[in-house]
């Protein structure tokens, strides 16, 4: 599903932020992403949902080469990835169901689909009931999961998350943890960014290590 053949990226300043990156990610997989701060980790992710272009080597997604994804492509080809930030990145004046319909508003989705995608979606994460409800009155598990659903709406082939529990306490971690697996379970490509090595490490699923920009765990 998502292929890295030798890529490297060297950002403007000389930097190698990436080198020599070659890994397969299967299509039926959740796969975790670790390394230290700055390994290249959001770089890799970057590279992905085409934010970023590699200066060497390739990758292919779904058998198709980014490389040949012009400017004028790049809106398609991100309604096939979903994107979970560490801070959620919610519109604060907006309710829960305005936030999760947002990618579909975007995409031009007509009314009636919006409300019953946005409501499946918001069901998937558990918090159909606060659908009315603005993202400062929850707490900060059930914000992340307002920006799962948020991710998940338009039924993306990828789901990719940086650091998707980096402000959570353990259990509600392990919690967002599980919402991950159940998507992976039905089809989802995963790919989760984690500094959590007590939190990845008890659950069984590949994990790829970065050093310096390196893959030195992990593959192919
Ligand atoms: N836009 C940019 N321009 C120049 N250098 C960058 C840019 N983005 C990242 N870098 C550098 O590339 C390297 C990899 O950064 P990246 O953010 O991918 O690491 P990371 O593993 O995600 O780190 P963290 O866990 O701290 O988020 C770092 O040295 C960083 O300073």
């Amino acid at each position: 599903m998502i292929t890295f053949d030798r890529v490297g990226k060297r950002y403007a300043e000389g930097h190698d932020a990436l080198s020599e990156i070659s890994v397969e990610i299967r299509q039926d997989e959740l796969v975790f992403l670790t390394g230290h701060s700055g390994a290249g980790k959001s770089t890799l992710l970057r590279l992905i949902m085409l934010m970023e272009r590699p200066t060497r080597g390739q990758v292919i997604i779904d058998g198709q080469n980014l490389a040949a994804v012009k400017a004028r492509g790049i809106p398609r080809h991100r309604r096939n990835i979903g994107v979970v930030f560490q801070n959620h990145q919610l519109l604060l004046d907006r309710t829960v169901f305005d936030n999760v319909a947002l990618p579909l508003v975007i995409a031009g989705y007509d009314q009636r689909d919006i409300g019953r995608r946005v409501r499946a979606a918001l069901d998937k994460v558990g918090l159909l009931p606060r659908e009315r409800a603005l993202p400062v009155t929850l707490s900060g598990g059930e914000q992340q999961r307002v920006g799962i659903a948020r991710a998940v709406v338009a039924r993306p082939k990828i789901l990719l998350a940086d650091e998707p529990t980096g402000n959570l306490d353990p259990a509600l971690s392990a919690e967002i943890m599980q919402l991950f697996e159940a998507f992976n379970q039905v089809g989802v490509t995963v790919l989760i960014a984690s500094h959590d090595l007590a939190l990845i490490s008890r659950l069984r699923h590949r994990i790829l290590t970065l050093r310096e920009g390196r893959l030195v765990g992990g593959y192919p």
